[in-house]
């Protein structure tokens, strides 16, 4: 990413009014960077506005006022076909590729590389390859979409953002349907591709702990504090934000605790850890 990596400047996220619903402001006066090299892990309640903030940095939504900048330059003076090239993302939404095979889906990833003949050279098929070795799914290369798994389609689709050969790459919530060792290696991947491709990773997820543990940066976004009061971005270094995400994410009896990262429930006699 030329070193300036993807940043956020005073951005507010939301969606506009329309005729009968008023406009939803989530989150405003947004301030940060995700940086090359480094795994950001953005985390925050359910419903406080991670997808929409993914959603608006991959161009996917305008923001409701401030800039985006990918490199340096304002989201909305890059060409769709420039912004493919430069942020890959992998959104919850189910991709319906059940009728090609896992190289062709991965293959996909190459589309924005391609020139005005649309065909595959050696290189392209070269990164493909290297897309499915580093994510595992080598062993998977002919079998349809259709007949994955849950978490072997999470890989598959890692796997053509991967071959998108980004400087941004964008997950959201790529962890959810993974068994816990999985979530550990994924997270885990994420981090080392971060740093040896020199690429910015930015993940949605609901790992708090494996979040602390693994990410360079995190962000955290807790949500409205009321109806008519968006939330902002909390942004600093796992062991920086530990208290904030606490308060974040304790409710009724439940508790983070920022020292083991684990939450606890307050029973009448004392705490059981349940994480
Ligand atoms: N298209 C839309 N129009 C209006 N409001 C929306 C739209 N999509 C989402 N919202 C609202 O925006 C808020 C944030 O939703 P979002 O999906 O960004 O949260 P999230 O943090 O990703 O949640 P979760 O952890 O549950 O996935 C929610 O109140 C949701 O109802």
């Amino acid at each position: 990413m030329n070193g300036a990596g993807m940043q956020l400047v005073d951005v507010a996220i939301g969606y506009p009014g329309r005729r009968r619903s008023p406009a939803l402001v989530l989150a405003e006066n947004l301030g940060a960077t995700a940086r090359p090299g480094r795994l950001t892990t953005l985390l925050g309640p359910n419903g406080s506005g991670k997808s929409t903030l993914l959603r608006t940095i991959c161009g996917l939504q305008p923001p409701l006022s401030g800039r985006v900048m990918i490199d340096g330059v304002d989201g909305t003076e890059i060409t769709p076909a420039q912004l493919a090239k430069s942020v890959a993302v992998v959104l919850t939404e189910r991709v319906d590729a059940g009728f090609l095979s896992v190289r062709e889906i991965v293959s996909l990833g190459r589309t924005p590389h391609l020139g005005v003949s649309a065909r595959m050279t050696a290189a392209d098929y070269a990164v493909v390859d290297w897309a499915l070795e580093v994510t595992g799914t080598t062993a998977l290369a002919d079998r349809l979409g259709g007949e994955l798994s849950d978490g072997q389609r999470q890989r598959v689709m890692t796997a053509r953002a991967l071959a998108q050969q980004p400087r941004l790459l964008v997950l959201d919530e790529p962890t959810s349907f993974l068994d816990v060792p999985s979530r550990v290696e994924l997270l885990d991947l994420l981090s080392r591709l971060a740093r040896e491709q020199d690429l910015a990773v930015l993940v949605s997820t609901h790992e708090l702990e494996l979040a602390l543990r693994l990410a360079d940066d995190v962000w955290l976004l807790p949500g409205p504090a009321g109806p008519e009061q968006p939330g902002s971005l909390i942004v600093g270094a796992p062991g920086q934000v530990a208290s904030e995400i606490g308060a974040a994410f304790d409710r009724g009896r439940l508790r983070f605790d920022p020292q083991t990262l684990q939450f606890t429930v307050a029973d009448h006699g004392g705490t059981d850890r349940i994480g």
